[in-house]
């Protein structure tokens, strides 16, 4: 595109809520959501050409970010993103200034990876922007995927993939952790529905990985191991049922339940109702149940509408996984 052109035009780009471990599969597993409603679960980022860098943040939850724009994890995208430019040999004259918009849909500290879905959109923004700048893309998805992990890692302590790998790829995704292959993406079954259910407290991730032990015993280690590597080959060989037996939480939910009220309950009332896996959706207090049809999934997301959420910033969306991952769009 002309730099006359693009001077006109905005990009836009948005990314997915995101459930991270998918309960077997803590730091190594997580899957992209989209609600079957039609309705935008996850941020957008706004990118335009301008005379300064600005960041202007609207949406639902904008106000439950710190006010500083420089404390936004978008702006420490934008830094970071234009340094590794000039690492690269672009002369910083040549980078052009630009004002970035953050529509807040997600809550902060909900469990539904709200600050990876910021991290994605304004990374894959960026890039994005840049390639049609430029005409040539910065970075491939993979390097653009070992960048997401180390700002997501700024904010919850420690790096991990399970939330910018979904959110920014698709689908449900392992992680790989290779330089050269961060995560891969895995087969899903399509009749499977994610019944998705934020109370409205807040949880926050830091605060949720501090609790747990530091060392996990023989037993457990086994058991993580022997679910994840049968729940993957059950996906390929497309064994829903052994694929669902496996989806227990034996590294993090034990620890964490005893921070989200109703837990128990909820799982149990899921259960009884048709539910073939339940969890702790990343580190709470979002929680989801997932069916095999749209009929137990239409129950269970009013029980918890009415009985998990707490106050009136919480709701339920029954999903399936969102299997584009993150988009852009021009206006
Ligand atoms: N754009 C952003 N989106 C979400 N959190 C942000 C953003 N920018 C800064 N933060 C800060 O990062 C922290 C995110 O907390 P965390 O518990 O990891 O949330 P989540 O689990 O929803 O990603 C909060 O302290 C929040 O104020
Ligand atoms: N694997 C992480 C996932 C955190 O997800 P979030 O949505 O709560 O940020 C963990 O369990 O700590």
């Amino acid at each position: 595109m002309s730099e006359a052109n693009m001077k006109k035009s905005i990009l836009r780009a948005y990314a997915p809520a995101s459930i991270g471990n998918v309960s077997l599969g803590f730091d190594l597993l997580g899957a992209a959501l989209k609600p079957i409603d039609g309705s935008l679960l996850g941020d957008e980022v706004d990118i335009e050409i301008a005379e300064q860098f600005s960041l202007v943040v609207t949406g639902r939850f904008a106000d439950k970010l710190p006010p500083d724009p420089d404390s936004n994890i978008v702006t420490r995208c934008y830094q970071h993103f234009i340094a590794v430019l000039e690492q690269q040999g672009h002369a910083k004259s040549a980078i052009p200034l630009l004002k970035m918009t953050l529509h807040k849909h997600l809550p902060i500290g909900s469990g539904l990876g709200s600050s990876a879905s910021s991290i994605v959109a304004a990374l894959h923004g960026l890039n994005q922007f840049f390639a049609e700048y430029f005409g040539k893309i910065p970075f491939t998805e993979n390097e653009l995927l070992l960048i997401m992990g180390e700002l997501e890692g700024q904010i919850s302590g420690s790096v991990h993939y399970d939330n910018v790998a979904p959110c920014f790829l698709g689908g449900l995704t392992l992680m790989a952790e290779h330089k050269e292959q961060v995560a891969l993406q895995l087969p899903m079954f399509e009749n499977w529905y994610w019944v998705s259910c934020y109370s409205g407290m807040n949880v926050s991730t830091a605060a949720a990985r501090n609790i747990l032990p530091k060392q996990v015993s023989m037993s457990n280690t086994i058991q993580f191991g022997r679910q994840l590597a049968v729940f993957i080959d059950a996906l390929y060989r497309k064994d829903e049922k052994l694929a669902a037996a496996m989806m227990l939480d034996v590294i993090a939910e034990p620890y964490r339940k005893s921070l989200l009220p109703r837990f128990d309950e909820s799982r149990a009332f899921a259960e009884q109702h048709g539910a073939i896996a339940f969890g702790i959706s990343g580190s709470g207090p979002t929680v989801f149940a997932v069916c095999d049809n749209i009929e137990n999934a239409k129950i269970i997301n009013q029980w918890l509408t009415y009985n998990y959420i707490q106050n009136d910033t919480g709701f339920s969306h029954i999903c399936q996984l969102d299997t584009s991952g993150a988009s852009i769009s021009h206006s």
